[in-house]
């Protein structure tokens, strides 16, 4: 095909939904386009970057190019030729981003994705029909992907990915009457696995004593069939499926068909006999961890349908419960494999929970964070599935229940179970319940919290056949998310926050981070100070005092309701007694805690609350629309998602033109800033845009303003310096959050200082928050997050090998320049 063609082909394709896109491709400033892609309210209809920035590319060398493409490459040249061509016209404004010498397929304009031969990036059109299926689809990626693009895919790439996934999915570890097995239908690739040493350690010889390692060793099997997984509560997607299945196929197989191009019934099957060695108990984690480091990795999959040795639960979902779309696709994701499901802030994760277990109906055993989760979980069993009592026990220091029957529910703390030391006569006989069977289904909640160690007891000593990880924040400070994907399995299926919120499943949020001066007087302090006092300084600045009195106001006269949240109790209780609002902190009593969320929840009078951490998880509170953060923990990219999770579950998000609000208040010219940027990194990685207020307009003029004059804010300086160093601790008011997992969290997972390259920012005008003229902000520039997600994620050998051709050119040509 003509390259002229193809260009244009592309540019047809490529018309661009976004209203803000439009703009700026009229302008014609590509640079102006990529940066929209931060603007919230363009997010549902652009949620990937890379996507309008291929458009975008193609447009702009399409208009660049027009006059005289023709005859610069005619029928028959070849392709370095017009390429040298093309460089010569356009490269000075796309460097090496200029991908017009790639050939299209003759069906391009069906097929969604991309990839760049340069790094191996899959860039997926949005705008396409099928771009969700697609999404869904890289989300899960395993197999070769050189049949899914729109190009050929280059050579490099293709033996790259084969080299990659030549292992994957070749050995699997079954439980099997209460013991460990490595199986695999290929008895060379076990043969391979027991020359490692670890391995072969960890293998249990049973009826075979010789030693050597020979395929006729391994206990042989035939391989389970498996049908169709049918999920509950999934009565539409049930009867598409029979449709299907009538029509001769699968709605899965159709649609792998529809992304990838291929039919999903030529795929190569396993041949049918399974050999298998038992490995000890003990040294599971290790014998993973090894499988892991071979790139072996193995799968955990449950044939729950013919295990006929643990007895069935017999439970369901409700007739009345609708699990919605994005759930029911990532259980899809699921079947019987062990894997993550990362799902945002209140988007249902406990209902999906739920659902997989009614659909394994084997004793499921749930871990959660603390014992008020606990007690979640269960109410939601009985809220949506016809669990009974008799079947459901919950395991926690103050109840130690066991199911009736052969099988059934318990629910416990990752801590309850992981725990080894100092146990009660009960809490012992409890463990031992839980030890001595086989569970179908582990369910665990909260993944990303849970500290490695513990996580280790818990898988080495429950013997559960399948397990399920649920999140909405695959991230954490220190360094351990990598050992979830061998302990629990891999990611199965990651849901687009912006896309849920365009389809009202979560509600649209606008983030600020509004810029508070220092005064002189504390910031003279601030710099002098070199204890942790510091903090209480940035925390208490009468300014953003001010600003929070402020927003408050300005959002209670809109009808919002509002949470502050302050991790720092000693500011808590100042903000809060000054502004006379009610708060809780990890100190406040049980039953004043539930009295003010009812006043919170109920009474007309009551708008605002003030929350510390212990607000951060477990409390359900629809009512609020906004958020307004006066002191927060450090880094922590977790904390901050799980703060905007408090308002995405808004009652109120399916009213027009509705939005939350989330503010963070950061003294400016302090380390907060610093925190600040790094906490937001997650959520603008989502594809939430923060735009920076730095002024608020009308403020001096707040009648009752506090801390308006100089002797006010003298005193107020004076009371700081005077408190106990002590004051600024988080410690105690994380371990009351933490409930259970008291002493576990790290000054690490919280982000604390590190290397972190310094913010960009420009400037820009709102409108869009707040509705208002009230405040004149700066907008963040996303690059400073680029930067530093590229520099944490390790580069793949087949990337590094091209970064270095690349480094070594470009001193090429700069030598090359110099002479
Ligand atoms: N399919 C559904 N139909 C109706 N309501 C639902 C459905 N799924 C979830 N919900 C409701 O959405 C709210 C949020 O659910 P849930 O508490 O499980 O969220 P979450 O993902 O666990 O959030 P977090 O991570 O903040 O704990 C709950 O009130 C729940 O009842």
């Amino acid at each position: 095909m003509a390259p002229k063609r193809s260009a244009e082909d592309g540019l047809s394709a490529a018309s661009f939904p976004s209203k803000k896109s439009r703009r700026a491709g009229d302008d014609d400033d590509y640079v102006e386009v990529e940066d929209d892609l931060s603007y919230q309210e363009d997010a549902s209809l652009v949620p990937r970057g890379a996507t309008i920035n291929f458009s975008a590319l193609t447009r702009k060398l399409a208009q660049t190019r027009q006059p005289d493409v023709t005859n610069d490459v005619g029928e028959g040249s070849s392709l370095d030729t017009h390429r040298r061509q093309q460089d010569s016209l356009v490269s000075h404004i796309f460097m090496d981003q200029d991908f017009s010498w790639l050939h299209l397929k003759p069906d391009h304009a069906s097929r969604p994705l991309w990839i760049s031969p340069e790094d191996g990036h899959i860039i997926l059109e949005a705008f396409s029909p099928i771009a969700e299926q697609a999404q869904d689809f890289l989300v899960a990626i395993s197999e070769p992907v050189s049949r899914y693009a729109k190009v050929p895919v280059p050579e490099s790439i293709i033996s790259f990915i084969r080299e990659r996934t030549l292992s994957y999915g070749k050995v699997k570890l079954v439980l099997k009457h209460n013991k460990y097995f490595v199986e695999s239908t290929h008895p060379e690739t076990l043969q391979t696995l027991l020359k490692d040493t670890v391995i072969r350690e960890a293998r249990v010889h049973t009826q075979v004593t010789d030693n050597s390692i020979k395929a006729a060793t391994f206990t042989t099997s035939k391989a389970p069939v498996k049908g169709n997984l049918i999920i509950p509560g999934t009565k539409e997607a049930d009867k598409k499926k029979e449709e299907a299945a009538k029509a001769g196929g699968s709605t899965d197989a159709a649609l792998f068909t529809s992304v990838v191009g291929v039919d999903a019934d030529e795929v190569d099957e396993d041949d049918d006999n399974v050999h298998a060695f038992e490995i000890d108990d003990a040294k599971i984690d290790d014998v993973k961890k090894r499988c892991n480091e071979l790139e072996y990795p193995m799968l955990e999959e449950y044939d729950f349908r013919n295990d006929t040795v643990n007895a069935n639960l017999d439970i369901d979902l409700k007739p009345s419960t609708v699990i919605r779309p994005y759930q029911e696709t990532s259980l899809s994701k699921m079947r019987a494999r062990s894997g993550i499901i990362v799902l945002p802030c209140g988007a249902g994760k406990t209902l999906v929970g739920i659902t997989a277990a009614c659909t394994i109906k084997k004793s499921c055993l749930v871990l959660c964070t603390s014992s008020v989760s606990v007690m979640q979980w269960r109410q939601q069993f009985m809220q949506w599935s016809n669990v009974t009592d008799r079947q459901i026990a919950v395991f926690t220091a103050d109840q130690k229940e066991k199911f009736a029957g052969d099988s059934g529910i318990v629910v416990s703390t990752y801590s309850m179970v992981a725990n080894t030391h100092n146990r009660s006569h009960e809490s012992k006989k409890m463990m031992e319940f839980l030890t001595s069977r086989e569970w179908g289904f582990i369910l665990l909640d909260e993944v990303h919290v849970v500290p490695a160690a513990m996580f280790r007891r818990v898988v080495t000593t429950i013997k559960a056949h399948s397990k399920l990880g649920l999140t909405a924040t695959l991230v954490r400070e220190d360094d351990k998310i990598a050992d979830l994907n061998y302990m629990i399995g891999p990611k199965l299926y990651e849901a687009n926050w912006m896309d849920l919120a365009a389809k009202g499943h979560i509600a649209n949020v606008q983030c600020a981070e509004v810029w508070c001066p220092m005064t002189p007087e504390f910031y003279r302090e601030y710099l002098r100070e070199q204890s942790r006092k510091r903090m209480l300084l940035y925390c208490m600045n009468p300014r953003k005092f001010q600003a929070c009195q402020f927003l408050i106001k300005y959002h209670e006269d809109r009808g919002d309701k509002i949470i502050v949240f302050s991790d720092n109790v000693y500011a808590l209780e100042a903000y809060a007694k000054k502004l006379n609002k009610l708060y809780i902190h990890g100190g406040t009593g049980q039953v004043e805690r539930m009295r003010i969320l009812q006043h919170f929840q109920h009474s007309p009078a009551v708008n605002t609350i003030f929350l510390s951490k212990v607000g951060d998880t477990s409390i359900d509170l629809p009512e609020a629309t906004c958020l307004i953060q006066i002191s927060s923990h450090f880094g922590s990219r977790r904390q901050e998602a799980q703060r905007l999770g408090r308002i995405l579950r808004a009652k109120r998000r399916n009213d027009e033109g509705f939005n939350a609000f989330f503010y963070s208040l950061v003294s400016k010219d302090t380390q907060e800033m610093f925190y600040s940027t790094k906490r937001q990194q997650f959520l603008i990685d989502q594809g939430y845009a923060f735009k920076v207020i730095t002024h608020l307009d009308g403020l001096e003029d707040l009648p009752d303003l506090v801390y308006k004059t100089k002797n006010e804010q003298i005193e107020l300086i004076s009371s700081v310096l005077l408190a106990n160093e002590s004051e600024a601790d988080l410690g105690s008011d994380v371990r009351a959050a933490e409930g259970d997992l008291a002493g576990t969290v790290t000054s690490k997972d919280f982000g604390m200082p590190g290397k972190f390259p310094s913010v960009q920012r420009t400037t820009g005008s709102l409108s869009a928050l707040s509705g208002g003229q009230h405040m004149s902000y700066i907008e963040q520039n996303k690059s400073a997050n680029k930067k530093l997600a590229r520099e944490q994620q390790p580069r793949n050998k087949l990337f590094a090998k091209r970064d270095k051709d690349k480094a070594a050119a470009r001193k090429e040509a700069r030598a090359a320049g110099r002479t």
